[in-house]
């Protein structure tokens, strides 16, 4: 079966010819389901892979497949996270997660003649996140890190085929990120979605991840590829086992060697 996501050899180079070369020769395959994590030095070209991937920005060079399609124009089956949702303030937080509805083409007019469906929908996304009845309340009566479950509920909500999530717990306390990593454990096992993760937080890509691809430092390009051992459905006490620490002081060594390279 064709990858789900194939990235051949790009180079990405942003401000014109002598601007910054944040990635080159990438390559990276991602097979439909899979749960991928990308780590790397700061600055290695992280979001630019993912701004790739979802066609925001096209490479000046190389070739981006994604779902058989080469990648020209920004791919509409692809739900995004962040590290700060931006919520609009005057929207409930279900009206902010039936937004992209409004703009993937294909669901507007369905969304107008269907809007009880996606407001089920959306109804029911909020409870598999533990948001239940939070709906009516505006982003600003959220905490932190309700807001980034409503904002996974709103990446979720036109169910996209992949998942790209770009630092998404980066800016939250270390208990409530534990807590969304379960979350998202239990979405990627029920819906079966595909996941790209970026992330700083190494036991974050171990704990959730299938595969973890290591980023040499700028000019991004992969250096190394990890599949990941540990059975699922994991546990957060997998935490403290000793092959799980051993696992993510390899990807450790592994980024600091990277770094004093470049
Ligand atoms: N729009 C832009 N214009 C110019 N340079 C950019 C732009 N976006 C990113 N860069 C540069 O490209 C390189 C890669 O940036 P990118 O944000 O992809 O890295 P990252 O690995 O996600 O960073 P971090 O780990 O710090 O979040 C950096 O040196 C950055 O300064």
């Amino acid at each position: 079966m064709s990858p789900l996501v194939s990235i051949d050899n790009v180079d990405m180079r942003y401000g014109g010819p002598d601007g910054t070369l944040a990635v080159a020769g990438l390559n990276m395959k991602i097979a439909k389901g899979d749960f991928c994590a990308v780590v790397g030095p700061s600055g290695c070209g992280k979001s630019t892979l993912m701004k790739l991937v979802t066609g925001l920005h096209i490479p000046q060079s190389g070739v981006v497949i994604v779902a058989g399609r080469q990648v020209t124009e920004p791919v509409s089956i692809v739900g995004m996270a962040f590290q700060n949702p931006t919520m609009l303030p005057w929207r409930t937080t279900l009206e902010n997660i039936l937004l992209p509805l409004e703009i993937v083409e294909r669901h507007r007019k369905r969304l107008r003649r269907h809007k009880r469906e996606y407001v089920e929908k959306a109804e029911h996304l909020l409870e598999t996140v533990g948001l239940k009845g939070f709906g009516s309340k505006f982003p600003w009566q959220l905490s932190g890190g309700m807001q980034q479950r409503a904002n996974l509920c709103r990446a979720l909500i036109h169910e996209p085929d992949l998942l790209m999530l770009d630092e998404p717990f980066g800016a939250l306390d270390a208990f409530t990120r534990e807590e969304l990593w379960c979350v998202i454990r239990d979405l990627h096992a029920e819906q079966g979605v595909t996941i790209v993760l970026v992330t700083h937080d190494l036991r974050e890509s171990v704990f959730l991840a299938d595969r973890i691809f290591v980023m040499s430092a700028r000019p991004g390009r992969i250096i190394s590829e990890h599949t990941v051992p540990f059975a699922r459905p994991r546990e957060l006490s997998l935490l403290y086992d000793g092959a799980f620490n051993d696992m993510v002081q390899t990807l450790h060594g592994e980024i600091a060697s990277a770094r004093a390279a470049a």
